[in-house]
């Protein structure tokens, strides 16, 4: 909220490329030379690795870090339980999971003083933590900046910004994330929120199974969708603070619980590091997108920003998908989102204004809201959007007043009992596809009739 943190934000550096190889050192000669873990570290620091995936995962795949840290991440008292606020994890076994859709307006307003870790409301998902399979769907609403740490043992989170800066202080450096960025804190990072503005508001995908990577391109290419050099981490920034002001407080969401323990110094002391197990942060407007320049409305998964492979080929735990500012050109094309029903999961929020397939408007989907149409469930542009499409004449058209995005999921999103029966759950949803008239009339001419 103070000035000085958002000059702090806008002035940061980076290193660009996803999936890089990056090294930074925040003090000259602080990182090792020619071996990972030398007899002793530079500086008198401690070398630590930080794994992302198996050691002996295909190196295509395989993620870590080393950091050098003024004092190694094992040198930290007992963690005990802390209470789970609104947070819930996978398997999520209270709710039957419903083949409605469902609709919701934005969180309540949260209690002043709420910190973005407090403010983290789950709405459902799917998999099992354990186990490392699924994801959730989780949006924040936070008044207050953290003054804890946090860390995610049970998976990476993805961090879509709605509404208020964030400047995230991590492990690896500082990054900042206004909304139409989106910001990734890879499984075990630790790190803490600060709030560039009054408050701050998003969604938040915990994506559990293998990191999320870029989509391969096929025959679109060498470029296009999401640009490697486009995805922004940290430079080296440590905290040197042994515990002067007090206890720093570490908190560790792991399998599903927080724990919570008291450091005498703070966590974020890594001087210097390198690897690719690394945080970042990505501006949606960046995305290069494509789609049709002849005729009918492509699949979104033409708009796939990261993906989470599962097993079989293809076959994603969970896409992040967005809906950004584009051209329209399809000849004699029904051109909003066609009507469908999808055997993934689609969870989808609005980061601005009004999305293509909904008519724009008070009650409905709007910013800070989010919708789920989970698997089979029919779906489509409402009434008024499909009645406007059938009719309009099919001039180049741009689309440029929303930004929305989708988390589409290999399994059912199974709501937390807190989302299925929350006050902003919208209680007639369906209604947005009553009054689809009927239009079929059989021509006398036609053969079969
Ligand atoms: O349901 C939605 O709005 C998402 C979506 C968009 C689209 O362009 C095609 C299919 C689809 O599921
Ligand atoms: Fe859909």
């Amino acid at each position: 909220m103070s000035g000085d943190a958002r000059k702090t934000a806008e002035g940061l550096a980076h290193l660009s490329g996803f999936g890089n190889e990056h090294s930074s050192e925040a003090v000259a000669g602080a990182l090792p030379e020619g071996r990972n873990s030398p007899q002793r570290a530079p500086l008198g620091l401690y070398a630590e690795q930080l794994s992302g995936t198996a050691f002996t995962e295909p190196r295509a795949h395989n993620r870590r870090s080393w950091l050098y840290r003024i004092r190694p991440s094992a040198a930290h008292p007992a963690f005990t339980r802390t209470g789970n606020g609104s947070i819930r994890t996978a398997p999520f076994t209270q709710s039957v999971p419903d083949p409605n859709r469902l609709r919701w307006n934005p969180l309540p307003e949260p209690e002043a003083g709420t910190d973005f870790v407090a403010g983290l409301w789950t709405l459902g998902g799917n998999g099992d933590a354990t186990q490392r399979t699924g994801m959730a769907v989780h949006l924040y609403h936070a008044t207050a900046s953290m003054e804890r740490v946090f860390s995610d043992a049970d998976g990476e989170l993805l961090v879509v910004p709605e509404r208020g800066g964030l400047l995230l202080r991590t492990e690896f450096g500082l990054l900042h994330a206004e909304p139409g960025h989106v910001a990734l804190i890879p499984r075990g990072v630790r790190f803490r929120v600060e709030l560039l503005d009054d408050d701050a508001r998003g969604y938040v995908c915990e994506n559990y199974g293998a990191p999320f990577q870029l989509p391969d391109l096929g025959p679109i290419g060498a470029n296009g969708l999401a640009n490697a050099r486009d995805f922004l981490a940290p430079v080296a920034a440590y905290e040197d603070d042994e515990g002067t002001a007090g206890p720093v407080e570490v908190v560790n969401k792991f399998c599903g619980n927080l724990w919570t323990a008291a450091y005498d110094h703070s966590p974020l002391d890594v001087v210097a590091w390198h690897g690719n197990h690394v945080p970042y942060v990505y501006d949606l407007r960046r995305f290069n997108v494509l789609g049709t320049i002849s005729y009918d409305h492509p699949d979104p998964s033409i708009f796939t920003v990261l993906t989470s492979p599962s097993d079989t080929p293809g076959l994603a735990g969970v896409d992040f998908v967005v809906f950004a500012p584009r051209w329209l050109v399809g000849e004699d094309t029904f051109r909003p989102p066609y009507f469908h029903r999808n055997v993934m999961s689609e969870y989808m929020g609005l980061i601005e204004g009004a999305y293509d397939a909904k008519a724009a408007g008070q009650g409905g989907f709007v910013p800070g809201g989010g919708s789920l149409h989970n698997m089979m469930s029919a779906h489509g542009p409402d009434r008024e959007t499909f009645d406007r499409a059938s009719g309009a004449e099919l001039r180049p058209q741009r689309v440029d007043d929303g930004l929305a995005f989708m988390f589409e999921t290999r399994w059912p999103v199974t709501l937390t009992p807190h989302a299925a029966r929350a006050e902003h759950l919208q209680p007639r949803y369906d209604d947005v596809w009553q009054g689809l008239e009927r239009h079929f009339a059989p021509s006398p001419r036609h053969p079969l009739h």
